[in-house]
């Protein structure tokens, strides 16, 4: 495994509400992510796993303490290096937010879109990829046409498209059977191989148990284990 550090925090505080509704929901998180981890985050519902993943997705502001993505510290960032930044990351949330005016393919090209390469190359992948998932039949349907397991095959599809090196997922499997569930595993599998990313999730599949280098679990906010 390779030793590039990937995601990490020092002292990470986070608060939800001011004054007296003022409530701490992150408690001094320190943690490293290196290239080629795949690591789980478990914890009761509450315990802040969603409000970490956001703020290493640059999806929240950082409040108090360090963290680190991909080798920038986020305090110093710029809104605009900030959202660069983001575009290097892929997430794969439970509201899988798809254009429902777009197809299953064009939902993932834009991922690609954000990146310099050509349209026919990032067609060419988004469809590679979407087939991969078991969605050769539906590259062309609306999300409207799809099941909610297709949906979320078609947000992973957008998530894994630029091979980012870090990956955030929230139960990433949840809404998908046997077969589609088992493709996403193969799938995380390959894509942390390289050495060069990092996947760190939140679920509850027994299939990624399998899977992953680490546990860490959460409570109160709280790093409890490594
Ligand atoms: N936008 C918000 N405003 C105020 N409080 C919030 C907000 N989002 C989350 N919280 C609170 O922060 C705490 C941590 O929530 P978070 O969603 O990070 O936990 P979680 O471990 O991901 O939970 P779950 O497994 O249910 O998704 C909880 O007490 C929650 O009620």
């Amino acid at each position: 495994m390779s030793t590039s550090l990937v995601a990490s925090t020092h002292q990470l505080r986070h608060y939800y509400g001011q004054e007296e509704t003022k409530k701490i929901v992150l408690k001094d998180i320190s943690f490293s992510l290196h290239a080629g981890e795949i690591v789980i985050l478990t914890g009761p519902s509450g315990s802040g796993k969603s409000t970490l993943l956001t703020i290493l997705g640059c999806l929240r502001t950082l409040q108090e303490g360090a963290a680190s993505i991909l080798g920038f510290p986020l305090a110093d960032l710029s809104l605009t290096e900030l959202s660069k930044l983001r575009a290097q990351i892929g997430f794969i949330f439970q509201s899988h937010n798809l254009f429902p005016s777009l197809t299953a393919c064009q939902n993932v090209q834009m991922a690609g879109e954000l990146f310099p390469t050509p349209n026919r190359i990032i067609q060419k992948k988004s469809i590679q990829i979407l087939e991969r998932l078991g969605l050769e039949h539906r590259i062309n349907h609306k999300p409207a046409e799809l099941s909610g397991g297709q949906r979320q095959r078609v947000a992973i599809a957008r998530a894994l498209v630029n091979k980012p090196r870090l990956i955030l997922a929230d139960e990433p499997t949840a809404a998908l059977d046997r077969a589609a569930s088992g493709e996403v595993v193969k799938l995380f599998r390959q894509l942390v191989q390289s050495g060069e990313r990092a996947i760190l999730m939140v679920t509850h599949d027994e299939k990624m148990y399998a899977l992953a280098d680490r546990v860490i679990h959460m409570e109160e906010g709280e790093i409890l284990v490594r």
